[in-house]
């Protein structure tokens, strides 16, 4: 990997009167500030300079340490001084007429449209990137994101199909199903529930919505009551800014839903657009692109990024800690791979999303109580066929990164289960998750402890379709078939709208 930079201090006169001063800075810098930092030997190298009328054209070429447009900035300061005082001879500005990065690849880059990229050329074994930088995007490290980006894109071969990590953790022992069929299915037919308007979107009737409360409630009673969780409200509409600092920025872009405000609430502004609906009966979609204004952010993906800014910037007393924390207050949206899921994989979801901070040992013991508690659950209570496995932590894989966290502490473990009706060989389906984030959350939000030591979160996310379709394709519709403690809290099956 080489960077190259052929650049041209400009200088307020002639520098020819300073030759002898630029000499000698030229003759040592290599040994001196261009080797500041870097291991032996591994620091910038001057290719070649020369005088010009008013610059002092310089070539650099230099790898991973002291990278040429930090070594050029170094050269600048130190040349400034010297023609300042003696010659009065002032540095201008730094012009880079040639940069290029050129990094080893086994192809080609799909998409070359990176910002202050000219162009990419990939020849044998090497992709050569042209840059189109000047002084402010060289300072603030724009071409290091840029080799970042396309070592990243080279790892992850480029073609975003993220390989999922996946080790078995725990299995619970096999049960025997009596019903096969396919819950959603089954739904319609009783008239439990109905599809929404919208893409992946469900309208849940009394039972259904009896079920979600029924295991909203064994979560409270059997997790977040006993161990101290406080109930809060994470606002649902989330701006950049939040997912910036939760890296979602990073690459939430194909799945989310985005929002955006009108251009005003001056109701003249929108007059025609209400009369065109009067007379046409039909939104005019068109007119509106251009009185919206540009998206805010998105409806609410993760769950818990948003709950960071309650935390944001502050330092935390060690008596608060651990915090454990939980969310059940509106809904989540992503915009899901096509085609018609029944209940399992929808746009519109539910979700308890527990949020925990602490020390590392703090969130660590905090985790396994949380992960003892669900085992309860799933066992004794729902009586489910269920395993855990060991994924790719959600947060890497929302940032379209792949493979496993540095540590192995740090993680997800995914809780599947299999759906009789999908068959033997049917894919099981993941209904929730408990994860260790380590210092992401924190770091990305700049949250303190009184301590001084490191925080770590976690997080877990329960979701409520998911609990459902699991439960009652492996129980079925009929309530006499449940298990004892969730036919006690459904209690008598709510009347039924009846359609004739
Ligand atoms: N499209 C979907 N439909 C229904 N439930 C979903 C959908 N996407 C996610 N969920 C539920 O939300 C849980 C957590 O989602 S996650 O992306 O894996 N993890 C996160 O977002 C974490 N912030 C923990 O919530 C999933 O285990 C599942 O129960
Ligand atoms: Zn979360």
């Amino acid at each position: 990997m080489e960077f190259y930079l052929k650049a041209s201090l400009k200088t307020s006169a002639d520098p020819a009167a300073g030759k002898e001063d630029i000499e000698k800075i030229m003759a040592e810098a290599e040994n001196t500030i261009l080797s500041k930092g870097a291991p032996a030997g591994e620091g910038a190298k001057i290719k070649s300079w020369s005088l010009g009328e008013k610059s002092i054209d310089i070539e650099l070429t230099s790898g991973r340490y002291v990278r040429v447009h930090d070594a050029i900035m170094r050269l600048k300061k130190a040349l400034a001084e010297p023609l300042g005082k003696a010659h009065k001879i002032g540095i201008r500005g730094l012009e880079a007429e040639v940069f290029t990065i050129s990094v080893p690849a086994d192809h080609d880059l799909k998409n070359k449209k990176i910002p202050y990229v000219k162009s990419v050329d990939f020849n044998d074994g090497t992709l050569l990137l042209t840059l189109d930088v000047g002084e402010a995007e060289m300072r603030n490290q724009v071409p290091d994101r840029i080799l970042t980006l396309v070592e990243d894109k080279m790892e992850q071969g480029d073609y975003g199909a993220k390989a999922e990590h996946w080790n078995l953790l725990w299995e619970s022992e096999d049960r025997e199903f009596r019903y096969s069929e396919d819950p959603t299915e089954d739904m319609l037919k009783q008239g439990w529930l109905k599809r929404g308007a919208g893409r992946g979107q469900w309208i849940h009737g009394p039972v259904t919505t009896r079920l979600f409360r029924v295991f909203e409630q064994i979560v409270v009673d059997e997790i977040l009551a006993p161990l101290g969780y406080d109930e809060m409200i994470f606002p649902k509409m989330v701006m950049w800014d939040i997912w910036k600092h939760s890296g979602h920025a990073k690459g939430i872009y194909p799945e989310m839903y985005y929002v955006c405000p009108p251009k005003t609430r001056d109701p003249e502004y929108w007059e025609d657009v209400m009369d065109y609906y009067k007379v046409t009966h039909e939104v005019p979609v068109e007119m509106l692109k251009e009185k919206i204004g540009d998206p805010i952010g998105g409806m609410c993906y993760a769950q818990c990024p948003p709950s960071w800014g309650f935390f944001q910037g502050e330092t935390i007393a060690n008596e608060s800690l651990p915090i454990t924390i939980f969310d059940r207050s509106g809904t989540s949206h992503r915009y899901e791979s096509g085609g018609i899921h029944g209940i399992e994989r929808v746009d519109e979801f539910h979700r308890i999303e527990l949020v925990w901070l602490g020390t590392q040992e703090q969130v660590v013991e905090t985790t396994k109580q949380l992960q003892d508690r669900y085992m309860h659950i799933f066992n004794d209570i729902l009586d489910l066929k269920w395993r855990k496995a060991w994924v790719t932590p959600w947060f890497m894989a929302q940032e379209g990164i792949a493979g496993v966290a540095a540590d192995e502490v740090t993680g997800t473990t995914d809780y599947e289960a299999p759906l009789p009706y999908r068959g033997p060989e049917g894919e099981w389906l993941e209904f929730q998750n408990v994860s260790i984030n380590g210092e992401k959350y924190p770091n990305g939000f700049n949250v303190k402890s009184q301590s001084g030591e490191k925080l770590w979160s976690g997080c877990s996310g329960v979701g409520l379709e998911r609990w459902t379709a699991v439960f009652l394709a492996q129980h079925g519709l009929d309530p006499e078939n449940w298990p004892a403690e969730v036919q006690k809290r459904f209690g008598k099956m709510p009347k039924q709208v009846k359609f004739l």
